[in-house]
């Protein structure tokens, strides 16, 4: 054991080579860069060279120096997955809404009446920064042995200051203490409060006037968030939050077209967003408008599955120039799964997606939607090592057979996280 790590003989490397300025689009999804009989050489924490066994094993013998080997025979070898969104800090969990779901309440029925982000929020109030920890630091451990060694985190089930602060200082804990990387996104216009039911557009203004400085000055997150929706926050009061945000350097995301088609694939694209996420409902407008702009589609397979809900169309936003990331949405009302692998599948049967740009939406466009392109998805040289290895001979079997977790060893910064599905930090 040391600081130099050798991950030999991979049946398949996939490296993503070239994919650190910008993300992939169109034919340049599948453009994965696989390596028989690869080799990966880590040296404190970040890649050194990855290639052919015996080209790196005649580089790495010449320097005479230890290092842990680790045997990839008949293995496949990933960029660890990131996952760009998730509602990761909550306290509770809703499964009585989802018995109520089977019996035909709809998901905004439930949130109107009181319940959905409501009722999380509730629980999250009360819960201390330490329980909010512990649940989200058990969570992640799933996470990490589902190959995933970065996510990205959302507040919003305070939707008032302490609760929203105490969200994303359990988030900053977190990536203190656990192996995964956390980035945080504030989203406190993920619902209307009770108290400012009345008078939303009050709302919106305290989160400007108030939240998003504090935000800022206090350093708690890089991203900006609104929920976008019918009976939620109108494309109008979603632009006012996102431009404040963009005005204190907050980059905007936001949750555009999920149960309604609202003008939100449009809105993302006029303002720049970094990320416009779910799309069930977007436009054919609005996906030509977001490839123009640029803006990364990031889709949420699970939410669609979970909701009972049409799928959005992945195979159309790729042909249509859209870079497309993959995420779980993991939260406890419409997607409770730490599953990336699953989502992975749902992309192919559900969406339209090829395995191959399946990899490029969880690896190295989802790293550009968080703003991480030039430090995480992807092996090469002076990136992070953090590194996925699945049980599984080639990329297609990982999709091709589903419901199994195939993860099976996980680097995370050059350092050995998961090994033999166990986690080992
Ligand atoms: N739609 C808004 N937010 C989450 C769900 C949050 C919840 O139901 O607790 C989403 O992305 O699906
Ligand atoms: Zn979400």
């Amino acid at each position: 054991m040391g600081d130099t790590i050798l991950i030999r003989n991979a049946s398949q490397l996939v490296t993503l080579k070239g994919s650190s300025e910008a993300p992939l689009t169109g034919q340049g999804m599948s453009n994965l860069e696989i390596i028989e009989n690869g080799t990966v050489w880590i040296k404190d924490g970040v890649i050194k060279a990855a290639g052919r066994d015996e080209q790196i094993m005649a580089d790495y013998e010449a320097g005479n120096e230890a290092a842990e080997i680790i045997d990839a025979r008949g293995r496949l070898v990933v960029p660890g997955l990131i996952d760009p969104h998730t509602h990761l800090i909550h306290a509770g969990s809703r499964e009585e809404e989802f018995n109520m779901r089977l019996s035909g309440a709809t998901y905004m029925d439930i949130m109107n009446a009181g319940g959905g982000i409501h009722a999380t929020a509730s629980k999250t109030r009360m819960a201390s920064r330490e329980e909010l920890f512990r649940k989200a630091f058990a969570n992640l451990n799933e996470f990490l042995l589902h190959g995933v060694t970065t996510v990205e985190a959302k507040s919003g089930y305070g939707m008032e200051w302490e609760t929203e602060k105490k969200q994303l200082l359990a988030a900053k804990d977190l990536n203190e203490h656990h192996p995964i990387d956390i980035i945080s996104t504030f989203m406190g216009a993920h619902a209307v409060p009770a108290d400012y039911k009345e008078r939303p557009e009050e709302f919106v203004d305290h989160i400007i006037d108030y939240m998003l400085p504090k935000i800022v000055e206090e350093g708690l997150a890089e991203f900006n968030d609104v929920f976008c929706e019918q009976g939620v926050f109108r494309p109008d009061q979603a632009r006012r939050i996102l431009e404040a945000g963009k005005k204190l350097g907050l980059k905007a995301k936001i949750h555009a077209d999920e149960i309604e088609p609202y003008q939100g694939a449009e809105l993302a694209a006029e303002l720049g967003a970094i990320t416009a996420d779910h799309l069930l409902k977007a436009t054919d407008a609005g996906i030509k408008r977001m490839a123009e702009a640029g803006v990364i589609g990031v889709l949420l397979p699970g939410t669609a599955f979970f909701l009972m809900a049409e799928f959005a169309n992945g195979r159309k936003m790729i042909d249509s120039g859209v870079p497309v990331a993959l995420s779980t949405d993991f939260n406890p009302g419409s997607s409770p799964t730490v599953s990336l692998p699953l989502i992975m599948n749902l992309a192919c049967l559900k969406m339209g997606m090829t395995p191959a740009e399946v990899i490029t939406a969880v690896t190295i466009n989802a790293a550009h939607a968080i703003g991480r392109g030039k430090e995480i998805g992807s092996i090469e040289i002076g990136k992070k090592g953090d590194i996925t290895i699945f049980n599984v001979p080639n990329y297609m079997k990982l999709q091709y057979s589903f419901g199994v977790n195939h993860t099976h060893t996980v680097i995370k910064n050059g350092r050995v996280v998961v090994r033999e599905r166990k986690l080992v930090f």
